[in-house]
């Protein structure tokens, strides 16, 4: 549900693990950094590493720590050093609103998803987050997913995630006009090192598709 209209799109970048990294990207102007903390993530980090890097970010740019069905007393440790939180497993409505920061529920795109419903359903939720579907795997996959199975005028702010890269963001800003995008793989050189030119060229092909 957007009360204002959109000026531009939102970028979140997910997945460091390296300060110099955040650097790069709050100077590209990046508006949320993500932090993966589900352990069996290449891109993990434990809550001592999130404290470092959390403490890198400057005001007003958005830490997101994301999280797969993990514990509330884990979530909780994670609590001072974020703003955000972003729910990547099979989180209920009520797991997801028991914390004292806005969140996020991603959804990955099954056959037979129901968008309209888990709008409903998550209704307390800042936005969803759509990505891509494989069997096994909760996120961070570097895969797409059709991208007009997304409804027009969902109730929520949509996040386009999944397999998004410079080479084809400018299409996916003008086809969905997303509130933001989520990228991780596509501006890596290795699971969790991100790299300054695909940083770089990722933000340069939002802002265009944004200005056409
Ligand atoms: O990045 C991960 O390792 C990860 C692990 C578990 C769940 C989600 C994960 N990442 C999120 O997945 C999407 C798409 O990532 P990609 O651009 O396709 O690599 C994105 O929201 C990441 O935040």
């Amino acid at each position: 549900m957007s009360a204002s209209p959109q000026t531009r799109t939102r970028i979140k970048f997910c997945g460091f693990t390296r300060g110099e990294d955040i650097d790069l990207a709050v100077a590209l102007g990046v508006d949320a950094l993500g932090f993966v903390i589900w352990p069996k993530s290449a891109r993990s980090v434990n809550v001592e590493q999130l404290a470092a890097l959390s403490a890198r970010v400057p005001a007003f740019v958005t830490r997101v720590g994301l999280f797969v069905d993990q514990p509330a007393e884990l979530i909780e440790q994670c609590l001072p050093y974020l703003d955000m939180l972003q729910f990547h497993g099979n989180e209920t409505p009520v797991e997801c609103q028991r914390f004292s920061l806005p969140w996020m529920k991603a959804l990955r795109m099954r056959d037979e998803i129901d968008l309209t419903h888990e709008a409903e359903r998550y209704h307390h939720a800042q936005a969803l987050l759509l990505d891509a579907y494989r069997p096994g795997t909760p996120g961070g996959t570097g895969e797409t997913f059709d991208w007009s199975r997304i409804p027009a005028n969902l109730a929520k702010p949509v996040i386009l995630a999944g397999g998004l890269s410079a080479d084809n963001i400018a299409d996916a800003v003008r086809q969905v006009a997303p509130y933001a995008v989520d990228v991780s793989g596509g501006i890596e050189v290795s699971h969790g090192c991100k790299d300054a030119d695909k940083m770089a060229s990722f933000v340069r092909h939002v802002a265009l598709a944004d200005t056409r």
